[in-house]
């Protein structure tokens, strides 16, 4: 029976990253991007569809077309996210809140509730990306990091309300991956304040997923991948 897997924000970094991995494992996935450019060509186990988070209408519709082309959902991966700098004006916040709570929050909600009969059935597993900051927030990113935190929330609700079949955990990514605008010394600062001083790249992340796909005990689990960024001097 080839394993079923459901991962939002396929398009760049991890979300890529991990899709190109379960496909390897021989997963079918459904891949949801928003403005990414990507290609299933030559990949039959892949199955992409544009979604923009902040279209409930939309995301309504790609659960309908899951739940009519698979009968089992062995994973589901909520890993697409808004990273921003808080705006500055509260207009502009209201708006930036409002899709954070979208991505973050409505998104993975949906999803659940669609996919959850098919992930009973194939006693699956749900695996939130949330965030060492939902612990002690990054006050410049704090709507990113409040919806992170609900995010982080709902993993331990689903954890106690889809139990025994279904098994609910978070990983915690530190410093894994920065961007391409983050400055040569904004990068010191935070590998400056991570034990391990390293950028720890996607792999991390890729092994610590299969261990949760692996080990049927853990549910409810909140796994730090951080290079012990979140036990060092603040
Ligand atoms: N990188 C890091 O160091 C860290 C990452 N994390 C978490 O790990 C996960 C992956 O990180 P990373 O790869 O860097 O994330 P990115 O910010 O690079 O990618 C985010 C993904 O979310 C998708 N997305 C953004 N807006 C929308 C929207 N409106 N509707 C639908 N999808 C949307 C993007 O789709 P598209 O590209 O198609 O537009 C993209 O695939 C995230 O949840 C992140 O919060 C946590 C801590 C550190
Ligand atoms: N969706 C994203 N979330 C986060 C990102 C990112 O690039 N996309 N990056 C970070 C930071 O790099 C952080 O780990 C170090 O300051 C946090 N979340």
């Amino acid at each position: 029976m080839q394993p079923v897997a459901v991962v939002t924000g396929v398009g760049r970094r991890l979300g890529r990253y991990l899709t190109d991995q379960l496909l390897d494992q021989g997963y079918r996935v459904f891949g949801q991007y928003h403005t990414s450019r990507v290609s299933a060509s030559g990949e039959s186990s892949l199955h992409l569809t544009q979604v923009d988070f902040r279209d409930s209408q939309a995301l309504e519709r790609w659960c309908q077309q899951i739940l009519a082309l698979t009968d089992r959902v062995d994973l589901l991966i909520n890993n697409a996210s808004l990273y921003q700098p808080d705006a500055d004006t509260a207009a502009d916040g209201m708006v930036q809140l409002t899709q954070c709570h979208q991505i973050h929050l409505q998104a993975p909600y949906l999803l659940m509730m669609h996919l959850n009969g098919r992930l009973q059935h194939a006693q699956g597993q749900i695996v939130n990306l949330t965030d060492i900051y939902i612990h002690h927030p990054n006050e410049d990113y704090s709507l990113y990091c409040a919806t992170k935190a609900g995010l982080d929330s709902l993993t331990q609700s689903w954890a106690r309300s889809l139990a025994p079949a279904v098994r609910v955990n978070s990983i915690e990514p530190g410093p894994i991956l920065f961007l391409d605008e983050h400055s040569a010394e904004y990068r010191q600062q935070i590998l400056a304040r991570t034990l391990l001083q390293v950028e720890g790249g996607l792999e991390p992340i890729w092994q610590a997923l299969w261990m949760l796909i692996n080990n049927p005990y853990m549910t409810g689990a909140r796994i730090p991948v951080d290079g012990g960024r979140s036990v060092a001097k603040l």
